[in-house]
């Protein structure tokens, strides 16, 4: 079976920064991957580039057997609309929008209608323990129920693979393995494939599998070959 997931021989500069070198890495559709490292290594570099948020200068990104790191802007935007749920560490929540509406937008995008998204959002918003947060902002949630309201929005559409930038790194470690726990078992549940960058062992340790970037290098043993 080929991977759900794929990048070969990866590498990324930032101005003069070699942010990845060589990174290859293979992920297999419902896996919990974990990649870990020193600070500056470049793992939010790679999970940018998984996600399609970056595109590398060298290598080859494959999601479901397509090569997608050269799909136009409009191209990849909708793969990750469509495929992708994403986790940032400090949220990434719109600030202007109510709890429900930052969960329903991510559904509107998809194309459901406006009622049926905000019930949706309510149901999610509950599912993940914030469901009196509905009509507050962002700057009016703590950091635990803010990063709630994010995990919602990433499972709001279903996506294929979540993706995860230190999840929990804002967060004391009893609400950050809470909300860990919540991502986790709701990807788990579905079969869906989490990709989480965390610099934490106890975070990691939740992973199917660890892989570490150093130096912008990852050398990964292909699930074939395992
Ligand atoms: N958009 C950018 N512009 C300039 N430099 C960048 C950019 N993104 C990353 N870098 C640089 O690339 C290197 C790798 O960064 P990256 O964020 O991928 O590392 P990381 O392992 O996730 O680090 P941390 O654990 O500290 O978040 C760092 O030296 C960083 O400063």
């Amino acid at each position: 079976m080929s991977p759900l997931l794929h990048a070969r021989g990866v590498a990324k500069t930032f101005g003069r920064t070699r942010a990845l070198r060589d990174a290859s890495l293979s992920i297999d559709a419902g896996e919990v991957v974990a990649i870990s490292g020193p600070s500056g290594s470049g793992k939010s570099t790679l999970l940018h580039c998984l996600a399609e948020i970056v595109v590398p200068d060298e290598g080859e990104i494959h999601y479901g057997g397509t090569r997608v790191d050269e799909l136009d802007e409009d191209a990849r935007t909708r793969l990750r609309r469509e495929a992708f749920g994403i986790v940032f560490q400090f949220g990434g929540l719109v600030p202007e929008l109510t709890a429900e509406e930052n969960v329903a937008v991510s559904l509107m995008f998809r194309g459901t209608d406006r009622a049926e998204a905000s019930a949706a959002a309510r149901e999610w918003l509950e599912r993940v323990g914030v469901g009196d947060c509905a009509a507050l902002r962002p700057g009016e949630l703590s950091g635990g129920q803010a990063q709630r309201v994010a995990v919602a929005r990433a499972l709001a559409t279903e996506p294929a693979v979540i993706f995860a930038d230190e999840p929990t790194g804002a967060l004391d470690s009893v609400t950050g393995e809470e909300v860990l726990g919540l991502l986790l078992g709701a990807a788990r549940e579905r079969g869906a494939t989490v990709v989480l960058v965390t610099h934490d062992n106890r975070i990691a340790a939740y992973a199917d599998r660890e892989v570490v970037v150093r130096d912008g290098v990852v050398s990964d043993v292909p699930a074939v070959a395992r």
